[in-house]
């Protein structure tokens, strides 16, 4: 049985993923979702063709990983896509956003990094020769942030992890992509607090458009999937400059 798996399923860039992947990769037999909101997880199901599978969990806590491995070790199908997009984010100097709940933060880091890493380790032995790792990460990867520090961070370790990772399994033709898109209008902004600037609302990309670069970026193997004349132009000003210059003029012009 082939399979793809997706995180962060109930909204988002990770619904887009699974609305997508039917027609990219027709051979999948199931679609395994996960995130908390199950109500939105079945919704999804309904509207798709083939099979979903759905895990309603929070990726905070243990018991979801337990049970998409239960659920592995059972079924011992073929995972040839694993697509990490829980996630979130918060705007805010650090001190505001710890004043405002201690533990948010932490949190993020949690979800971000930890999970991602965790799902990854869970679903590793069940891929083989032409699966795929698509991990979200961001824009925010390429420099610091600051007012979106803590969440640029998890970014970074992303991209890193991304790339470490893939280095590891090409061997073993095992391909992984950082996605790395900069402002998508989804309820990331709910959660996040307003995108805020002009700059963010100019270059706001649409879900649709994102995912579907990323799945021919997938397919031709590609370590980094970045959307867009504006988010390559931010990579490459991240590679060339100082990072205090790219961060001063964020401050500037990014909020
Ligand atoms: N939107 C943007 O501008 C960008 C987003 N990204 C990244 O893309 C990814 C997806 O974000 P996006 O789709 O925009 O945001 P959304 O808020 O639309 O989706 C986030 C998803 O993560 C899930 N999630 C959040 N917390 C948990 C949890 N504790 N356990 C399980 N699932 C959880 C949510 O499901 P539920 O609440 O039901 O649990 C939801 O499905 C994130 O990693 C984000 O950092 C990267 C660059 C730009
Ligand atoms: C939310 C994101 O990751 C985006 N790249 C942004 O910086 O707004």
């Amino acid at each position: 049985m082939r399979i793809a798996i997706v995180t962060g399923a109930s909204s988002g860039l990770g619904r887009e993923f699974v609305r997508q992947l039917e027609h990219f990769y027709r051979e999948l037999d199931e679609i395994w979702v996960i995130a908390r909101r199950e109500e939105r997880l079945v919704e999804l199901k309904k509207e798709m063709k083939t099979y979903v599978r759905v895990f309603a969990g929070d990726m905070e806590q243990s018991l979801v990983y337990k049970q998409v491995k239960n659920r592995l070790e059972n079924q011992n199908p073929d995972v040839r896509m694993l697509v990490n997009a829980a996630g979130f984010g918060k705007i805010g100097t650090v001190s505001d956003v710890a004043q405002e709940d201690k533990n948010l933060q932490l949190r993020m880091i949690d979800l971000n990094c930890r999970g991602l890493t965790e799902m990854t380790c869970v679903c590793l032995p069940w891929m083989s020769r032409g699966s795929r790792i698509v991990n979200l990460a961001s824009a925010a990867a390429f420099c610091p942030q600051s007012g979106f520090a803590v969440y640029a961070a998890t970014k970074s370790y992303v991209l890193s992890f991304s790339r470490g990772l893939g280095a590891e399994l090409k061997d073993k033709g095992i391909w992984v992509t950082a996605v790395c898109p900069g402002p998508v209008d989804t309820e990331f902004f709910q959660v996040s607090g307003s995108a805020g600037s002009l700059m963010k609302e100019s270059v706001m990309a649409e879900p649709y458009d994102v995912v579907r670069q990323a799945l021919l970026d997938v397919r031709e193997k590609k370590e980094l999937s970045v959307y867009g004349a504006a988010m390559k132009g931010a990579e490459a000003a991240a590679k060339l400059l100082p990072h205090s210059l790219v961060m001063k003029a964020m401050e500037k012009w990014g909020r």
